[in-house]
């Protein structure tokens, strides 16, 4: 299996150079506009641009992580994508991705997180540590479900969203594109207008 080249030297890249760890993968260096960022011994390779010349060989994970933006994260995705270089899914070694579900390219599956039976996952997720999506769920592109978060059954989440820290989005809810549900939220009914949801249940506030 080929090594994987990181994009992101902070925590989020700390966080997957972790998963990557766990499961014998081998990151082989690392890319960000800091050349002294802290990831344990890794390589710094250069800083975006670094990809225009990369060769043949490693396949390549976003870590940049995401909170109230998806835009760093498909900026990045489309320069991968119009470079053509592959994209890596990284699923840490105490992860359940269950074998009747769809995981998309670029994806990181952190530990303890649980992807159930006929769940979809859109490219260039991430689905943070301890995160539940649970059966049929579908999650859109480019969408982040933060650590210890828990998307019910046959729930559909829109591309470019946050379902923040422990938020519970219920069985059957849909979420359009570019929400963001803030820590705790409890989505009790459908949100068909993007912007941000806080509280229980959860209520609009921008
Ligand atoms: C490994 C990792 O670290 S993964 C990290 C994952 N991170 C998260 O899950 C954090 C998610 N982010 C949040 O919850 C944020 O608070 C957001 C995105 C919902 C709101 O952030 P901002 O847009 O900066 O809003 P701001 O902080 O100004 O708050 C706006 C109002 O909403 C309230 N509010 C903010 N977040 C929440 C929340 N999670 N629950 C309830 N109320 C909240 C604030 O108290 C404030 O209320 P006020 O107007 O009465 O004072």
């Amino acid at each position: 299996m080929s090594a994987l080249v990181f994009i992101g030297g902070g925590g989020h890249g700390r966080a997957c150079l972790e998963a990557a760890r766990s499961t014998g993968l081998i990151v082989a260096g690392f890319i960000d506009r800091d050349s002294q960022a802290d990831m344990q011994g890794t390589p710094w390779l250069g800083d975006d641009d670094w990809l225009s010349q990369a060769t043949e060989g490693p396949r390549f994970l976003i870590t940049v992580g995401q909170v109230k933006s998806a835009a760093v994260r498909m900026r990045l995705y489309g320069q991968l994508q119009a470079l053509q270089l592959p994209l890596a899914t990284l699923i840490a070694s105490s992860a359940v991705v269950a074998s009747l579900s769809r995981l998309g390219k670029g994806c990181a599956v952190l530990h303890h997180a649980l992807i159930n039976a006929g769940a979809d996952v859109g490219v260039n997720c991430i689905i943070n540590s301890g995160a539940l999506i649970e059966h049929d769920a579908v999650i859109g592109a480019h969408s982040h479900v933060a650590t210890g978060a828990i998307v019910n059954g046959g729930t559909r989440i829109g591309s470019r969203c946050l379902v923040g820290s422990r938020a519970v989005v219920l069985q059957g809810v849909t979420v359009a594109d570019d929400v963001v549900i803030g820590a705790g939220a409890v989505v009790t009914a459908d949100v068909n207008e993007a912007g941000t949801w806080v509280g229980v249940p959860a209520r609009r506030v921008s």
